[in-house]
């Protein structure tokens, strides 16, 4: 049955998920074009961003050297006040060509981001849901929620902040470099000494912040996990006044978080002032060598000063390092989590083959051998026909594998030994559409969604007319109290259906079974929760429903089932005797005592 899951927090991490952000740009190759046009807008916008300070430092030619200018050479223009004009006209349109590609790059980064984010989210929700019902089960929801919501917007802050961040230093550190390079190899070097220095600092300080951010991802979906499952529990904590308990212990989680947090901040917020002294010390060889050189005349006064802001430019984005490298970091963690989320194999897949329609409906289980993870088996051995349009009972003690079967029957997992068949065909074989699709099941604990009556019976099959969404009220029951509500079939159900009573709840998830008008119906204590009168007319109604299919209902309540053509009675996983009512009775053996003690001719301890 359910196969070994991540049993824990621990994000699952798959080879794949190695090279996470080189495994998401092949995945994403739709998205190709409109990186390479983000990344063509931010070039246009940093060489844009770097002409005004070009601009100034001609400027200062202009006045310094007058008719030798370099401005006056390349225009073939003698008067200063003209050579001034041009470089103001260049300006505007420097200015209008940057705010215009900054405009542009921004657009196509947050695009992209965002229409990543979006098919990210919606692909791993979509294969979550897809994967198994174990897998579910042996990990907290909070966990997955967690890869979900937060990991999947980290990873979009990655996209829209800290991409073009890393693309713009790059594109700084070449263009600057070039003028350094046209203007003076020696300041060239010196300007730049800083640079590795700060790069391998970086670097450091990253693998020093791995760990400590790994700590607080651990913490925030420790986080998240408590705060759901106690919001869930509402009513537990409540009713055991275990507010303050609940409080201090979600303190505890949330103190923890923030631990985690404190400590990775306080070593990533000791990087700024270290680069700011390699960037000081960059600056200063600049201002200071360059100055003499200017002195000496080895440097035109104008590219002097276009040098000394130039360095600016160049060392002061260097100080954003850090804070890139985090994102990178955090944002390459969070794409490793949701593929090595995506990667989770699928254990229960779904088969190929189409039955034939109409489906008949025949169960049967031949040497079947279950159980959960690697614990033992639950199921040991069950062999087990029902006839199509039969209805039969598995009845046994709490815990004796009643549940499970029918999850075998609803392939929710497969068996470790044997085959379930429907109409012939091992289910393992069954696309979903002919398995789950002949199939309505009503589960022990009743789901409902948020919205209508109408909508949560219609769930199975939204197409439905409302002639047919009140025919199966009727038919379970429920149309009474439905129609007993202020808005009727219109009245809105609350989250999990938290504004109707248990019993309600039963027979809305009956009539969403019938409404399906499924070849085998499975029902799982459907009827535990309502009145013996409601019992008695859902008997009435599951009568006539049952009569045209197939019917496997467990229930505890045995006269809930004492029509059924069979019943199975189960016992800590065996089948130790099946047959009609009447038979066990004659019988006289587990059924029949069960029997005894439910209509009172027995006490349970056995006394007569
Ligand atoms: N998801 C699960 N993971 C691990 N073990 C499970 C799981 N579900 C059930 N079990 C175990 O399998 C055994 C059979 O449980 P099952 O729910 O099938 O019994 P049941 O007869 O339906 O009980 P009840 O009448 O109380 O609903 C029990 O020992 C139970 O602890």
């Amino acid at each position: 049955m359910p196969q070994p899951a991540t049993p824990d927090a621990t994000p699952d991490v798959t080879p794949d998920a190695v090279q996470p952000l080189r495994a998401l740009w092949r995945r994403y190759g739709a998205y190709r074009s409109r990186f390479v046009g983000a990344v063509v807008a931010s070039t246009v916008n940093k060489v844009a961003d770097v002409v005004p300070e070009l601009l100034i430092g001609a400027a200062v030619d202009v006045v310094v050297r007058g008719d030798g200018s370099f401005v006056g050479a390349v225009l073939g223009v003698e008067s200063r006040y003209a050579q001034l004009g041009w470089l103001a006209v260049i300006n505007v349109v420097v200015w209008v060509v940057e705010s215009l590609s900054d405009y542009v790059a921004n657009v196509l980064w947050r695009g992209l981001a965002q229409g990543v984010e979006h098919d990210l989210r919606v692909e791993a929700y979509d294969h979550v849901q897809h994967l198994d019902l174990s897998w579910h089960e042996s990990r907290p929801a909070g966990s997955t929620l967690a890869t979900l919501n937060d990991d999947v917007n980290q990873l979009e802050r990655f996209l829209d902040i800290g991409a073009p961040a890393i693309l713009q230093t790059a594109l700084n550190v070449l263009i600057v470099g070039g003028v350094f390079a046209v203007a003076s190899g020696q300041l060239l070097v010196l300007a730049f000494l800083p640079i590795p220095l700060i790069v391998v600092g970086s670097l450091v300080f990253q693998r020093r912040l791995e760990p400590l951010y790994d700590r607080v991802r651990v913490a925030v979906a420790d986080l998240s996990g408590t705060l759901s499952a106690n919001l869930a529990g509402i009513a537990t904590i409540k009713a055991f006044t275990a507010e303050d308990r609940e409080r201090d212990r979600v303190a505890a989680v949330s103190q923890a978080y923030r631990t985690a947090n404190t400590d990775a901040i306080r070593t990533s917020a000791a990087f700024v002032p270290l680069v700011r002294m390699a960037i000081l010390a960059g600056f200063t060889c600049t201002l200071l060598f360059g100055g003499w050189a200017t002195l000496r005349g080895d440097l035109e006064v104008g590219l002097y000063s276009v040098l000394v802001f130039m360095t600016q430019r160049l060392l002061w984005p260097l100080t954003e390092v850090a804070e890139v490298l985090d994102l990178y970091q955090r944002g390459r963690a969070s794409a490793s989590r949701i593929l090595g989320l995506l990667e989770v194999p699928v254990t229960v897949p779904a088969g190929h083959t189409a039955l034939a329609r109409p489906v008949a409906g025949r169960v049967e289980l031949r040497g079947v051998r279950a159980g959960y993870a690697d614990g033992p088996d639950v199921l040991h051995g069950i062999d087990m026909v029902v006839p199509a349009g039969e209805t039969h009972a598995i009845v046994g003690a709490t815990g004796s594998g009643k549940s499970s079967l029918l999850r075998l029957v609803l392939r929710f997992d497969d068996p470790r030994q044997g085959h379930v068949l429907l109409d012939g065909q091992d289910v393992r074989d069954l696309d979903w559409d002919s398995l789950r699709g002949s199939m309505g099941y009503v589960a022990q604990d009743v789901f409902m969604f948020a919205g209508s009556v109408a909508d949560n019976i219609a769930y199975g099959r939204p197409d439905a007319t409302r002639e047919q969404v009140r025919a199966a009220a009727e038919g379970a029951a429920a149309l009474d109290f439905i129609e007993a509500m202020p808005q009727g079939l219109d009245t809105w159900v609350g989250e999990r259906g938290v504004t109707l009573s248990g019993g309600q709840r039963q027979r809305l998830a009956l009539a969403r079974a019938l409404l399906r008008d499924p070849a085998v119906l499975v029902l799982d204590e459907a009827t535990s929760a309502v009145d013996n009168e409601t019992e008695a007319a859902i008997q009435r109604s599951l009568r006539r429903a049952t009569a045209q299919r197939t019917a496997i209902v467990v229930a505890h309540r045995l006269s809930t089932v004492r029509h059924a053509h069979r019943i199975w009675v189960l016992d800590a996983g065996r089948v130790v005797e099946s047959g009609t009512h009447d038979e066990l009775l004659v019988h006289d053996g587990a059924y029949a005592a069960l029997w005894r003690v439910q209509t009172g001719e027995q006490d349970p301890v056995g006394r007569p």
